[in-house]
């Protein structure tokens, strides 16, 4: 196998070679893929390729499943992540994370925003934190929704809310990067566009990488294409190529549906 390219200066995060091992096996086979600042990267492939186990390399998520080990390097502006020196909770603030099935927490709406910035201690009084949670809400596109029901359980709103009210706490703590992993798979269609359009939105403000298994996900909302299969990365690149053009044969067949 060729080695590694060098890190990407210009990239937010650089993974190099990373492997995840379950065990004894091995679920991630050596991928090297960068996260640009101004970009939405996709990762797609067909089911248990890898691409969650992968996303959650850039932010530590592996760490909490027992005997899942990672080797390789990952790089956040330049500075080793995996490192035992690495602060995780600071970097999960710096590297923030939406899951497949929004899961706000049992408590208020602006509990749910406030208490990300509470423990990293961002907001010095009241008057501060209702500027964030109120700021974290706008840029989720929920604002105008929740504004007069602040003290509602974040649980009662429908789904499509609450995967907004996810990423407004993920927003809240001031992320550099957001990892969002099929935060649409559980939304209906009208939901599941508000969420499109929001990740346009935040584009350019985040670095933002999304795992999807909806191609026409993938091709509407991001600009790099990153497409993993058994465990391998097959390919890497811009989405408008990848779509158009794939380099793979395996590339080919997986967008054009032969298997998936
Ligand atoms: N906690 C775990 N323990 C053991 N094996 C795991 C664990 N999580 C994932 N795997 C295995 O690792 C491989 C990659 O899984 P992963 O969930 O990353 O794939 P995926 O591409 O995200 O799949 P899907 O689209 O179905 O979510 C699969 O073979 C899966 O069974």
């Amino acid at each position: 196998m060729a080695p590694a390219p060098a890190a990407d200066a210009e990239a937010k995060m650089s993974a190099r070679d990373v492997r995840v091992f379950y065990g004894a096996k091995e679920a991630l086979k050596g991928v090297s893929v960068d996260i640009h600042e101004d970009r939405v990267t996709a990762f797609i492939g067909p089911s248990g390729c890898g691409k969650s186990t992968f996303l959650r390399t850039l932010n530590r998520m592996n760490d909490t499943i027992p005997g899942a080990r990672v080797t390789g390097t990952i790089t956040l502006d330049g500075q080793d992540i995996t490192s035992p020196d690495m602060d995780v909770v600071q970097l999960r603030a710096r590297v923030g994370m939406v899951f497949q099935k929004p899961n706000p927490f049992p408590k208020s709406i602006y509990e749910n925003v406030a208490y990300g910035p509470r423990i990293h201690g961002l907001a010095s009084g009241k008057a501060e934190m209702d500027q964030i949670v109120e700021r974290s809400l706008k840029r989720a596109g929920l604002w105008d929704e929740v504004k007069d029901r602040l003290a509602d359980s974040g649980t009662a709103l429908s789904g499509g809310q609450q995967q907004r009210l996810c990423i407004a706490r993920a927003i809240a703590v001031d992320p550099e990067v957001i990892l969002m992993d099929e935060p649409c798979s559980a939304l209906d269609p009208i939901a599941t566009a508000r969420i499109e359009e929001l990740i346009h939105e935040l584009r350019g403000r985040y670095a933002i990488a999304i795992v999807t298994h909806n191609m026409q996900q993938a091709a509407r909302v991001s600009q790099q294409t990153a497409f993993f299969h058994l465990g391998e990365l097959v390919e890497y690149g811009e989405t408008r190529e990848i779509f158009t053009n794939p380099r793979e044969q395996r590339t080919q067949d997986y967008i054009t549906g032969r298997y998936g």
